[in-house]
């Protein structure tokens, strides 16, 4: 791959002696729509504030472009931030909010009115113009801190946490405006979220955090169907885990032993004493009679709960040893007519290669 247009490079932060990011390493790529993605305290707003150039890093470097910025002032660095507070001018209409940067850079009136309605006819508020953000929702004042960001040509736009203020409804629908605004402009957005579904359906890369450190850098794909660690996994999703000792390790396959049940299970993976077996709600397959299963690989258990979600419901199932697990099917007409009943025996079996096998830290 090529190298990042911003590259983070084994860097560290400390606030009072605390270590809050421990050599963090990134390349931030030329146009594309990467997410940090983690818990609250794990360092994500800490990485913007290097970038923008609000902090210093302790060590290590921020290259742009092969140079090292690190001491650039943040006016210098054709970075912009878009923060979860608009942090609108309330005396100002919409299009003095928007050309206030292009002002203070002293660019030509005319050329201002050009880039300020072109900015403008882009997030869609062209018939607001003249309006005072406490006339507008806050949907719409979201868009206007982000055409006054925007309208700047910045190298690369920080959002931090930019659509958590929005209720649901108009979050999804600035998440999908927000992703095709990205992909018209071609501007690269560094997102900050603590929300794993809008980082699985806005982003080409995700960055997951935890506690200072990147756990994984990957596809919003790669990140749900092949997590690296137990937090990666546990923190996308739901998943159900089970431990198991290590029988025997073969020729690309492991035969794993959970309480009393043997799996045989393909894998090209190396594993030390333990691993374990995790199965997303969502790929197990539910049946109420033995015939039906479909592999090796499965549980008995005991209906406990059903929960409807909408388009799907949950089968909260307790497994003959006493684990409780999760398993989600699509809801339609035909659900009802399935009459899982509570208390009912269902055997649970995955497809052979569905399961993630990880190492026990
Ligand atoms: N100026 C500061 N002085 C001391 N500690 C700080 C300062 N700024 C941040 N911290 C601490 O650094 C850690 C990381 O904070 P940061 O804001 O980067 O986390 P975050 O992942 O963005 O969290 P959130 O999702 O809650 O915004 C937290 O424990 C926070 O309390």
């Amino acid at each position: 791959m090529n190298k990042g247009l911003f590259v983070l490079k084994d860097l560290c932060k400390n606030y009072e002696n605390t270590p809050i990011l421990k050599n963090i390493n990134l390349d931030i790529f030329q146009g594309e729509f990467l997410t940090l993605l983690g818990p609250s305290g794990c360092g994500k707003t800490t990485i913007i504030r290097l970038l923008a150039g609000f902090e210093n890093p302790d060590a290590g470097e921020i290259l742009l472009d092969d140079k090292n910025i690190n001491h650039l002032p943040p006016e210098n660095r054709a970075i912009n931030t878009v923060f979860q507070s608009y942090a609108l001018f309330p005396h100002m209409n919409i299009f003095d909010n928007v050309a206030f940067g292009l002002k203070m850079k002293k660019m030509p009136k005319e050329q201002i009115k050009i880039e300020v309605e072109n900015a403008l006819s882009m997030v869609k508020l062209s018939q607001h113009m003249y309006k005072k953000p406490s006339e507008l929702s806050g949907g719409q004042q979201q868009r206007v801190a982000i055409a006054r960001a925007v309208v700047n040509k910045p190298l690369i736009l920080l959002l931090d946490e930019s659509l958590s203020a929005l209720d649901y409804k108009l979050r999804k629908e600035m998440q999908i405006e927000l992703k095709m605004l990205q992909r018209k402009l071609g501007i690269t957005f560094l997102f900050v979220t603590h929300d794993q579904e809008e980082a699985l359906s806005m982003s080409d890369r995700i960055v997951v955090m935890n506690k200072g450190n990147i756990e994984q850098i990957g596809t919003p794909k790669e990140i749900y169907e092949e997590p690296k660690s137990l937090f990666v996994a546990q923190f996308i999703g739901e998943a159900n885990c089970f431990e198991t000792k290590i029988v025997e390790q073969k020729n690309e396959a492991v035969i794993l032993k959970y309480k009393e049940k043997i799996f045989n299970l393909k894998t090209k993976k190396i594993f030390n004493e333990t691993c374990t077996i995790l199965i997303r709600p969502e790929d197990f397959r539910v049946e109420k009679n033995f015939e039906d299963v479909k592999s090796k690989n499965y549980f008995v258990g005991e209906l406990e709960n059903i929960i409807y979600k909408g388009t799907t419901i949950d089968l909260l199932v307790k497994l003959e040893d006493g684990k409780e697990v999760i398993a989600s099917e699509f809801y339609n007409e035909d659900s009802d007519a399935l009459g899982y009943k509570i208390g009912s025996k269902l055997f649970l079996y995955w497809v052979d290669g569905w399961e993630v096998l990880l190492n026990n830290e």
